[in-house]
């Protein structure tokens, strides 16, 4: 008989680092000499995260909703097959930053009954400096899920350390594990950790036995989520190039409601396109060639702020750049 294939989950608010972290493990295991499968699920219709994957890796995408609504029968599916077709060593499945991580462990354990699986547990990556601002401010939906996505991890990764102090990591790791008592907390700037030391240390099995959920007799795990209704996102489709910098100071002016954007986009006064990533009143540019015809577009994520008000801007940029 075929041995059960591992399945690691990663959760994390939109924007911690979860890619980061996703692309380091499977340069990781690449380097075992395994084969790793993954599964990335992302809000919008446009699989940007998949770009930054190494094209030979078996990868799934589940577009256009979030795992634990929308897509979450289709996680089951889009697992089983993965598992089948590619005979991966070993899984892992990217969350959107809004899910919610009880419904993804109810979706992966679901389909464990059937695929041979065995789903190891949850890494979840905090971006320290919006976790500390959030925790600070106490409150709100967001803040609940950030810790709903630490309450379920088997390990979670302090991530963004630059951008704290030792003092605020501290105060952080508090927090962390009054709410999760059970899981180590690993400090990490962009995601680089001993990833040998990680999976020992987050996944052992009395860890794992002994953790913060317990599947209720119905199979599902007993704890409350709080549902992301409140995010709410908006995309938008470049019918022409526009000027970075211009581009760049309309970024920096966004409203604070919105905590998340990212996109492919052509500058006119550039040669080539780029990804750009917005996470935490933090922006990045990244170079890239993408495969296939990818039109120019840009997804913004946040909690009620005004779509119209973002598309004025941005349409007002265009037509800046069509008539110079
Ligand atoms: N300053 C700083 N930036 C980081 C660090 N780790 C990642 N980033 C940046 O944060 C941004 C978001 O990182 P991602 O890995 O795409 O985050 P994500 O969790 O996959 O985002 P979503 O898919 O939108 O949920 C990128 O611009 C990264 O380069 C870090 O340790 N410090």
């Amino acid at each position: 008989m075929n041995k059960d294939v591992p399945v690691y989950l990663l959760s994390g608010f939109l924007g911690s680092g979860k890619t980061t972290l996703l692309q380091k493990l499977v340069a990781y295991w690449q380097g075992q000499g395994l084969k790793p499968g993954v599964i990335i699920n992302e809000l919008g219709d446009v699989n940007l995260d998949g770009m930054l994957v190494d094209s030979e890796v078996p990868t799934a995408e589940l577009l256009g909703g979030c795992i634990c609504c929308t897509v979450r029968e289709d996680l089951a599916g889009e697992l089983a097959m993965l598992v089948e077709r590619d005979r991966p060593d070993v899984v892992l499945i990217e969350a959107t930053g809004a899910a919610n991580p009880i419904d993804l462990l109810d979706s992966a354990t679901e389909t464990a009954m059937y695929a041979g699986i065995d789903i190891k547990g949850l890494i979840t990556v905090a971006d320290a400096a919006h976790l500390l601002e959030m925790y600070r401010n106490r409150g709100g939906r967001t803040y609940a899920l950030m810790q709903d996505q630490i309450r379920c991890a088997s390990v979670i990764i302090l991530n963004k350390m630059d951008r704290v102090s030792e003092r605020e990591a501290e105060e952080l790791e508090r927090a962390i594990t009054e709410w999760n008592a059970y899981a180590p907390v690993v400090r990490a700037i962009r995601c680089e950790v001993d990833f040998e030391a990680l999976l020992n240390i987050g996944f052992a099995a009395e860890r794992v036995e002994n953790g913060p959920l317990k599947k209720t007799p119905g199979g599902r795990f007993d704890m409350l989520g709080s549902g992301h209704e409140h995010v709410t996102s908006y995309t938008h489709r470049f019918k022409n190039p526009v000027d970075s910098e211009r581009f760049e100071a309309l970024i920096s002016s966004l409203p604070r409601e919105i905590y998340r954007a990212k996109g492919l986009l052509t500058f006119s006064d550039t040669a080539s396109r780029f990804l750009f990533q917005y996470a935490f009143r933090e922006l990045d540019f990244i170079k890239v060639t993408p495969q296939g015809k990818l039109d120019d577009m840009a997804v913004f994520i946040g909690e009620h702020f005004s779509a119209a008000e973002l598309r004025e801007k941005l349409e007002a940029l265009e037509a800046e750049e069509a008539q110079a």
